[in-house]
């Protein structure tokens, strides 16, 4: 996991000196799944992270860059990306075709669920919020590729696939049914202009019990605030079963920064249901179905059980349970 693109000491050198570095090692990070991550050590003995993008066009990565310099620079803990040293502007390298950045190395590590507090889950909704509050001044278009159209897509080609399992198949009916009753997006609430949308354990960084940073918004868009505070409740405070002590942390934490519209807090539920829903349906297609051991794997399954317990909850139970 971690590597997918070789990097020589000399091609690193070669890389970081784009970016004003004199580089003297490089270490391949078996961290991550989807793109290729390096410690590089600089002269003097300090460090930063370089990511080459696996999947993503330069313009993609370009976006994201902007995108974390403007959310750094309006109180996310996030790192901002390096500038190249010779291009106004312009934070995105190449290495073998794929495009690169990189970032000050941040000291910290993810949380196990079994390890996260409610001091924790705290930190994590607070953090959430400045993402949405610093968001809202980001002023270029972000587009998802996870809304109701393209999971139904998703959904098609599992029906027409002959390859899947048994024990996908018969769940379909069900996705189906419940991607159609929530496949308006008014349902979801009003949206803001950059929400991070798949803040799970493994994008967060804690360092010394403090949050030290939130990363990874490649799948950042603009969306619903009340989904992405869902889909982080269910990232954050789920074991075997909802833990509802650390959901309403983590909500006490995201209203201490940014309070919840009546439209929103009345849109939570469904919220809830499409977040389950979004990561059901992605997990299948991106793990389940896709060969072992590129990458660590997610159990669809795990969702589909956020889903049933979200089920057993009311509008007004859920908002009570977060207490928003
Ligand atoms: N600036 C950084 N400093 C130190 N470590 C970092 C930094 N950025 C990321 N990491 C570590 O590398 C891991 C992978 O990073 P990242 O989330 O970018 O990987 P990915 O392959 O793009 O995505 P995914 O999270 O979907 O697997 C992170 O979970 C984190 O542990
Ligand atoms: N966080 C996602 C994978 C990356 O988008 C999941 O757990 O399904």
């Amino acid at each position: 996991m971690g590597v997918f693109t070789a990097l020589s000491l000399e091609e690193a050198r070669a890389l970081g000196a784009r970016f004003g570095l004199v580089v003297t090692g490089a270490r391949g990070l078996d961290a991550g799944s989807v793109n290729t991550s390096y410690e590089l050590t600089i002269e003097g003995g300090s460090r930063v992270f370089l990511r080459i993008y696996e999947g993503a066009s330069a313009g993609v990565a370009a976006q994201e860059a902007r995108l974390l310099v403007h959310l750094a620079t309006h109180g996310v803990p996030t790192p901002a990306p390096l500038p190249l040293a010779c291009t106004s502007g312009s934070f995105v390298a190449e290495h073998a075709g794929k495009p690169a950045i990189v970032l000050p190395w941040i000291d910290g590590a993810s949380i196990c669920q079994r390890g996260v507090t409610d001091a924790h889950a705290r930190a994590v909704g607070e953090a959430l919020a400045r993402v949405h509050l610093a968001g809202a001044s980001f002023a270029e278009p972000l587009v998802t590729r996870f809304g109701p159209a393209d999971l139904a897509a998703r959904l098609a080609s599992l029906h027409e696939r002959t390859d899947v399992p048994g024990h996908v198949r018969v769940v379909l009916p069900e996705l189906d049914r419940r991607l159609e009753r929530l496949s308006s997006p008014s349902d979801l609430g009003p949206t803001v202009p950059v929400i991070h949308a798949d803040l799970f354990r493994d994008n967060v960084l804690f360092q010394g019990g403090a949050l030290a940073a939130v990363l990874d918004f490649e799948s950042a868009s603009s969306g619903s605030a009340a989904f992405d505070l869902m889909v982080t409740v269910l990232a954050w405070c789920f074991g075997d079963e909802l833990d509802r002590g650390l959901a309403r942390a983590l909500a006490s934490g995201y209203s201490a920064v940014r309070a919840l519209s009546d439209d929103e807090r009345a849109a939570l539920l469904d919220a809830a249901l499409f977040a389950a829903l979004r990561f059901t349906i992605t997990r299948i297609t991106d793990y389940e179905l896709r060969p072992r051991g590129r990458s660590m794997f997610r159990d669809y399954r795990r969702f589909l059980a956020r889903a049933a317990a979200i089920d057993a909850l009311s509008a007004r139970g859920l908002v009570e349970m977060l207490d928003v």
